[in-house]
């Protein structure tokens, strides 16, 4: 079974009216399950509106999406994604336990599930000293953590990020690509990770998908093939330049 499977997808907005855009034309997309995904392309090209097509956040004119094995709209229903964005998005006013908790109230679990199920999230995104502090006393490192750990909360099969780390500064944001990759070996999870950053993308993904504007396509697909785990030695390797410079001339291209 694939994790996801997006087939001849094309959506346009605002269909029939004079601000009428489309904003992907017959995508076709499938990531195999543990397989780590990153779509790059300039700004306008769609990356958002296919991941947030992927998460049942908005309906597509034509093709079809499936996670998981499941339309769309079923995953969805079934919590087999977990969520981050730009923004952690936690709230204010709970403490990074009860964030964490929240999809699993959602799910309806008893207070000890609850319980034992965030204290093992906040361990893996080791944060477990920090249970009971609230949002806007942790960095931006720290919040992107408890995102990610709430996201995975529910064991989903798929992780969608759309710039997770795009507000961080670069030493923060490498060790967050490095935690990612080690939190979704030891998971087994696959995910769709939208980034502006060539080396970030490079660093994190078995395949880059290159993505051009106007209307949003696929133009190319880099398999970067880099040893795994992927540590800070792989950032030195020639391989790793010879990939960058790979991903980088499809993006002029597709430009
Ligand atoms: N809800 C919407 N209504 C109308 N147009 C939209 C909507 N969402 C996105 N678009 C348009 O669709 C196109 C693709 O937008 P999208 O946000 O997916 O691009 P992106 O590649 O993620 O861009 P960026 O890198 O700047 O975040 C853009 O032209 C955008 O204006």
């Amino acid at each position: 079974m694939t994790a996801v499977s997006v087939q001849a997808v094309s959506q346009i907005f605002n269909q029939g009216h004079t601000d009428e855009v489309t904003a992907l034309s017959d995508v076709d997309l499938t990531v195999a399950p543990g397989e780590f995904v990153s779509l790059i392309g300039p700004s306008g090209c769609g990356k958002s509106t296919l991941l947030r097509l992927i998460a049942d956040l908005i309906t597509p004119t034509s093709g079809t999406v499936e996670v998981n094995g499941k339309p769309a709209e079923k995953a969805r229903l079934d919590q087999e994604y977990g969520i981050a964005f730009q923004q952690a998005g936690l709230f204010e006013w709970r403490t990074v336990q009860r964030n964490v908790e929240l999809p699993l109230e959602l799910r309806g679990q008893s207070r000890a599930e609850r319980r034992s199920r965030t204290a093992e999230m906040l361990e893996l995104v080791g944060l477990t000293d920090f249970a009971r502090h609230y949002p806007a006393q942790l960095s931006g490192g720290m919040q992107q953590r408890v995102a990610i750990a709430r996201a995975l909360a529910v064991h989903p099969p798929l992780l969608l990020m759309d710039e997770p780390f795009g507000a961080l500064d670069e030493m923060t944001r490498e060790r967050l690509q490095t935690e990612l990759l080690a939190i979704c070996a030891k998971t087994g999870t696959s995910t769709i990770f939208v980034t502006h950053s060539i080396s970030e993308a490079v660093f994190l993904s078995n395949r880059v998908v290159v993505m051009s504007p106007r209307p949003g396509r696929i133009t190319a697909t880099a398999d970067i093939d880099l040893p795994s785990p992927r540590d800070e030695a792989v950032r030195q390797s020639p391989a790793f330049f010879d990939a960058v410079t790979t991903v980088r001339k499809a993006l002029r291209a597709a430009a």
